[in-house]
């Protein structure tokens, strides 16, 4: 377009100035021949006029001259073609003398035609060069264009088209050189737009990622979490549950979709709507409940769960949402209940143990000051339940337990409580009692109903209990102190001869005291050196002669005075003191013996007390083969003394610690026989050597024919089983006369020594040897 403008402007340009051309040849005309044509027209020179005239006309362009001669003749030279376009001057032929004369006027006409044709002519030139200038610059302009521009906007489109998410990894690259020129054109600020842009692109699908990874986790692990979460909507209307929660209450989502949690599990007592009328509230003013609801299952099922309630906020901190998180708790529940139970509960006799019944008692004395009542205490104990428990075995232990509680219980009312306290140790408090004595009827029906014999395999077993009583405000006004006082009450009964009831006496005191005291320095007694060793003779019967002697322990405090074996070893039983002690026994008893041994050069042999619990204890062989490999004493010197308890005891395993004794060539004998239930068959079946009759039948053998009878009976079924026999307890002559007419083996007793300590023993020992020498 700019082209065409500029070339029409240079063709009219030409155009006016062909025109010009005209005028000005006509104003040459004028100038050159207006004046000379005068002349020739004043002289009428026609000659020469037509002369000038045909010069006129040969003048290009000039087609026709019309000379107008006045007044009335006219001269026309050239041809008019009316087809054709004509330009025309008239100029006045005056003659100038000394007048001014108008001769006429001369037309000339001039002929367009050529300026015209010119003017085609350079149209046509300049439109033919213009057009092919424009094209081929159009070309040119194109061609660098595409160079420069369109083919890498035509790459940049390319690569937008295959621009998506899989191929972000190639930046947009143009074909060109990075000249400084380049760096700064809009091609590379578009280039480096589309390439931000990719990096923006790779950064944001980054954040996406791995915002949708962080979103996916969050909800695999609501989905898979452990706990069962539930989430719910502003108004509590559940949107969400996972798997758990299905699994835990069998619901699945469209059964409580847009449900309240409450109203899932169907309860609709007041109590319930109330609980989580408290949650709400809590979750919205403190921002989190927990606690334990008892739900339902879809089943009907109830169970227990424990839950967490939270709001979920929103940017603002505003509750958009609640999350529940429950945990079955079912297991847990149970498990504390039975662990309540087994904390308050005894589990052989399903009685309240100690700790409920001292929680009983303190209620019982709380409400004997208020309504002004006493409460009685009695503490029972079950005569010799030991001995059953030992002889007769755990199980029939635990029945008899059983049985006790019951016939305990069957004598109290519905307020009172026996609870059992441990071991074979009962507690029964009566709480508002009117008087004293109504806790001594009590005590009164309890010993009968001890009575009937208990039944334990099979075999009619009697057994009774002792029991102190103490009463509230009489005794004691606190719970701790009448508890003191009703077990020293029942100690002075078991002392007083067993199956009675003793009421607490402030003298009473001392003896439960002594007891406590004891305990406490027997456990030190061993390495304080405070334990002796009293040996007492047993001798040949028949002569008198010293066979050997029995290790009596002693124990001297320097508090308590010498403390007798029947006091102490019992609680060296219950408290397992009695293994190093018996260690320590056995250890001092064998290197004395041998000490005597090698001075008299006598075959002495050493009796050594063993007590069940020895046996129970695992190291016992180890201990006695220590000490006799330590002490060089041969074993055949070595007597061990052990009770029929031991042998009915089923808990121990005992025959296969005898063979290893007797093979080892040690002696067994079975001490106190008559006192147990003397079952004759374990004689036969365990490898005893010697038997020893208690020292309650030698004792009254001269007075009891009874006793005579069985000390004989006794003597002749050892000797037929071919077991050697020890009377305990010879005191007098006459005894010593009786055991020897009934072929008595040895004999041991005051009436040859008391039991001595070691130096003693050791004089009476070669006393004797000078005797019968
Ligand atoms: N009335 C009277 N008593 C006599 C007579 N001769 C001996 N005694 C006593 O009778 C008891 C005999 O011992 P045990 O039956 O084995 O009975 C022993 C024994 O079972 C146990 N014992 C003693 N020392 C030990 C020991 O080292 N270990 C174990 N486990 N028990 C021991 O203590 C019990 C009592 O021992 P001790 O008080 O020393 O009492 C001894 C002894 O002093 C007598 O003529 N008349």
């Amino acid at each position: 377009m700019f082209t065409l403008i500029t070339a029409g402007v240079q063709i009219y340009s030409d155009y006016s100035e062909d025109i010009s051309k005209v005028d000005e040849r006509m104003s040459v005309i004028e100038t050159s021949y207006m004046s000379s044509l005068s002349r020739s027209l004043w002289s009428l020179d026609q000659k020469l006029l037509n002369v000038q005239m045909q010069g006129i006309l040969n003048l290009p362009d000039i087609i026709q001259l019309r000379l107008n001669v006045y007044p009335d003749s006219e001269i026309v030279l050239g041809e008019l073609d009316s087809n054709i376009s004509t330009v025309s001057h008239t100029f006045p032929l005056i003659h100038n003398s000394e007048e001014i004369y108008t001769l006429g006027e001369l037309t000339i006409v001039a002929s367009m035609e050529g300026i015209y044709e010119n003017l085609k002519r350079k149209v046509f030139v300049i439109l033919t060069t213009q057009a092919f200038k424009t094209f081929f610059i159009s070309i040119l302009i194109l061609w660098i264009f595409q160079y420069l521009v369109t083919r890498h906007l035509g790459r940049m489109a390319e690569y937008a088209q295959s621009l998506n998410i899989k191929h972000l990894d190639k930046p947009l690259v143009l074909d060109r050189e990075n000249t400084k020129f380049n760096e700064s054109d809009e091609l590379s600020q578009v280039t480096n737009a589309i390439n931000s842009m990719r990096l923006t692109l790779i950064d944001d699908l980054q954040k996406q990622y791995e915002s949708e990874n962080e979103i996916r986790k969050l909800s695999l692990a609501l989905e898979q979490s452990p706990s069962s979460v539930l989430i719910c909507d502003r108004s509590w209307k559940i949107e969400y549950i996972n798997t758990k929660f299905s699994q835990l209450t069998g619901f699945e989502l469209n059964d409580v979709i847009s449900q309240h949690p409450r109203d899932i599990n169907g309860d609709v007592s007041t109590q319930h709507a109330q609980l989580w009328d408290n949650i709400q509230l809590q979750v919205e003013r403190v921002g989190v409940w927990q606690g334990e609801i008892h739900n339902t299952r879809k089943g009907g099922e109830r169970f227990w769960e424990q839950s967490i309630i939270t709001p979920i906020k929103d940017n603002e901190g505003r509750p958009n949402h609640y999350l529940i998180l429950g945990e079955d708790i079912s297991i847990r529940k149970r498990y504390e209940q039975q662990l309540l139970r087994q904390a308050n509960y005894d589990i052989l006799t399903g009685l309240p143990n100690r700790m409920l019944a001292l929680d009983r008692l303190k209620l019982a004395l709380a409400q004997a000051r208020r309504d002004d009542h006493k409460v009685g205490l009695m503490f029972l104990d079950l005569d010799n339940f030991k001995h059953i428990n030992d002889t007769m075995g755990h199980d029939n232990g635990d029945s008899l337990l059983i049985e006790a509680s019951r016939r305990i219980s069957s004598c109290l009312r519905g307020t009172s409580t026996v609870a059992r306290l441990g071991g074979d140790e009962f507690l029964v408090i009566l709480p508002s009692l009117d008087d004293d004595a109504a806790a001594e009827q009590v005590a009164e029906r309890i010993l009968q109903t001890f009575t009937p014999p208990f039944i334990l395999t099979n075999q009619e077993v009697f057994i009774s209990t002792s029991i102190g009583i103490a009463i509230y405000p009489t005794d004691s006004d606190t719970s701790s102190t009448l508890l003191q006082h009703a077990d020293a009450a029942m100690y002075q009964a078991k002392d007083k001869g067993k199956s009675s009831f003793q009421r607490f006496s402030p003298e009473m005191n001392q003896d439960s005291h002594e007891r406590l005291q004891i305990e406490t320095r027997l456990r030190r007694a061993l390495e304080l050196e405070e334990l002796e060793l009293y040996y007492q003779p047993i001798v040949q019967a028949s002569t008198g002669k010293i066979i050997g002697a029995e290790a009596l322990i002693r124990w001297n405090n320097p508090t308590l005075g010498i403390i007798s074996p029947d006091k102490f070893i019992p609680l060296a039983e219950e408290t397992g003191l009695i293994v190093p002690i018996g260690d320590w026994v056995l250890n001092t008893a064998c290197k004395d013996i041998k000490h005597w041994q090698q001075t008299t050069g006598m075959n002495l042999t050493i009796a050594v007390n063993v007590s069940p619990r020895q046996f129970r204890d695992g190291g016992f062989i180890e201990t006695v083969n220590q000490v006799l490999s330590e002490t060089q004493l041969d074993p055949q010197f070595l007597e061990l003394e052990i009770t029929e308890r031991l042998i009915l005891d089923k808990s121990i395993e005992t025959s296969g610690i005898f063979k290893h004794l007797d093979e080892k060539g040690i002696k067994l004998s079975i001490d106190d026989f008559g006192t147990g239930y003397s079952a004759l068959g374990y004689l036969k079946s365990y490898p005893f050597d010697t038997l020893k009759i208690d020292k309650s039948f030698v004792q009254d053998v001269i007075e009891s024919s009874e006793d005579a009878a069985l000390v004989t009976a006794i003597i002749t079924m050892a000797h037929s089983l071919g077991l050697k026999v020890i009377a305990e307890g010879v005191e007098e002559a006459p005894q010593l006369g009786f055991l020897n007419q009934h072929n008595c083996d040895y004999a041991q007793g005051y009436f040859f020594s008391r039991p001595v300590p070691a130096e003693d023993f050791n004089n009476w020992l070669t006393k004797n040897i000078q005797d019968n020498a």
